[in-house]
């Protein structure tokens, strides 16, 4: 059988071949001519799909290009009018994306490609398509957002790992120096105009600033440890209440810029966080976040405001207890005054100064009479009582600067700082005065109750080492010399005194 040569490979393309060809893939085809000297401008040719597209008629553009070029973003027209000329000059093919405005009014990104030909006239002639890139520019779009996002939550992380570090490792650092840098990163962290912290009083009726940080230029509105009386005529007062109720993150609104006083700042806030900070479960104050713009937050602003309050509410928490454990071990539990493990390192201080810079202080033990008779005769708990009243008589007699301890037992010791041995006569005098008058009584039995006392100075003559142990020796043994002649009396470097 012969083969025909009739087979569809020899069959020439229908007229309109290029046509259907052209309105049946996705992209535009067309032809975009450019007159030499670039003033006119139109689509020779230029698939159907544009009606649908862009409601233009392609007969029009074929006659002007304007229809379709006024469609295009005005953000992309310059780069697009850069691409053609660029193209005119090099005859190098065009390429290029750029978002038009489609029929429902909204933009979408296409890419162009196209060929040029320079044409006899010195016109140019561009054979081409262009197509719908909207998917591919929100893939574009999703990628750098996780990458944006990937990378702020790594340096979240680093924040929160770094000020953990500065907490634990505060490398000399008083806590308010820790707390200082703690506000300053995260402000500088979320571009905020101001962070600080306020601690609430106990019944929640005040609050009071105790640490701020302020962008460069950004006045404080709230001078610190500036206290506020926390009621209903503060515009957020509610807002603070539910912060202290929820314990959780609230915004405090608007016209915040009314706390201001003095009229030193007039703008209005955008926002201001307030994050509860709690120890042990309560809330014990709150940092606050102001901001002037709202650009600068992010959704889960609060989620990440909680893990860094979060922070700081451990760090306090530790401090607190850290304080609260070396007060204890520096305080006797039963009388609320200094043990020896704190009198014994201040004495020593003390008589270093007096070596180096001449400086005079006394010391009085001062001792109950007969006290054991006391336990004996009234139990256990009497004894305590009396420890007890006599500490708060001695405590009450003292000034602030001098040290009240307990030494042992029933002996205590009162350092007078700055004072010779006449002044401190003085005051031991009053002390034992006060305690014979003192009122002492447990369950409603009268207690009477005298004390004894020696005192030495540490500028005296007769200490030969000058040492703390030999000024608590020359005390004792003035003491001993008061019980033995009698008590109820003190005894000084010049003899005897009885009350
Ligand atoms: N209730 C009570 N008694 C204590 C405490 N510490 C020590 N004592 C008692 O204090 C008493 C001290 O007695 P002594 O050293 O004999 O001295 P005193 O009876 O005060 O006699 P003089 O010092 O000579 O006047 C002892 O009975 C101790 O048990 C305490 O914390 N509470």
């Amino acid at each position: 059988m012969a083969l025909s040569n009739d087979g569809p490979a020899d069959a020439a393309p229908p007229q309109d071949f290029f046509r259907k060809l052209s309105d049946a893939v996705p992209g535009i085809f067309y032809t975009y001519w450019l007159s030499a000297d670039a003033s006119k401008h139109c689509f020779p040719y230029v698939s159907e799909q544009v009606k649908a597209l862009f409601g233009l008629a392609p007969a029009n553009l074929s006659a002007d290009g304007n229809a379709l070029f006024a469609l295009i973003h005005p953000e992309d027209y310059p780069i697009l009018g850069e691409s053609i000329a660029e193209s005119v000059q090099s005859l190098e093919p065009w390429r290029c994306r750029a978002r038009l405005q489609v029929v429902d009014g909204s933009y979408i990104w296409f890419e162009g490609f196209s060929q040029p030909e320079r044409q006899a006239d010195g016109s140019t002639l561009w054979y081409g398509q262009f197509h719908n890139i909207q998917q591919y520019k929100e893939l574009e779009q999703e990628l750098r957002d996780s990458e944006a996002e990937y990378s702020f939550q790594a340096r979240f992380q680093s924040l929160v790992a770094r000020l953990s570090k500065e907490f634990i490792h505060a490398g000399g650092k008083t806590i308010d120096d820790c707390i200082d840098q703690f506000l300053s990163e995260v402000g500088e962290f979320f571009g905020a105009d101001r962070v600080y912290l306020y601690a609430l009083d106990d019944d929640f009726e005040s609050m009071t600033k105790t640490h701020r940080w302020c962008r460069p230029g950004i006045p404080s509105l709230i001078a610190p440890n500036q206290t506020i009386a926390l009621d209903n005529r503060l515009p957020w007062h509610q807002q603070i209440l539910q912060m202290i109720e929820g314990n959780r993150v609230v915004f405090t609104g608007h016209d915040v810029e009314r706390l201001s006083s003095d009229g030193e700042d007039s703008t209005t806030l955008a926002t201001v966080f307030s994050v509860p900070i709690s120890v042990q479960g309560r809330v014990v104050g709150f940092m606050g976040m102001d901001f002037y713009a709202s650009d600068s937050w992010r959704d889960d602003l609060n989620d990440l405001l909680v893990i860094l309050a979060g922070l700081l509410s451990g760090v306090l928490e530790r401090h607190l207890l850290e304080e609260r454990l070396v007060r204890q071990s520096l305080k006797d539990p039963l009388t609320g005054l200094y043990n020896r493990r704190y009198l014994m390192p201040r004495l020593e201080e003390m008589m270093q100064r007096v070596g180096r810079y001449n400086e005079d202080f006394s010391v009085a033990i001062i001792d109950i009479d007969h006290f054991k008779r006391i336990n004996d005769r009234l139990g256990h708990m009497a004894g305590d009582a009396v420890l007890c009243r006599f500490s708060e008589i001695v405590r009450k007699e003292s000034r602030a600067t001098d040290i009240v301890a307990r030494f042992g037992g029933e002996e205590f010791v009162v350092v007078f700082p700055d004072q010779g041995m006449a002044e401190t006569a003085l005051a031991i005098d009053r002390i034992l005065q006060a305690v014979c008058n003192g009122g002492f009584a447990f369950q409603g039995l009268e207690i009477a109750v005298t004390a004894s006392a020696g005192i030495a100075s540490a500028s005296e003559d007769v200490l030969n080492k000058d040492t703390v142990d030999e000024l608590l020796s020359l005390a004792d043994e003035r003491l001993y010399k008061a019980k033995s002649s009698g008590r109820n009396r003190f005894m000084d470097s010049s003899g005897q005194s009885p009350i």
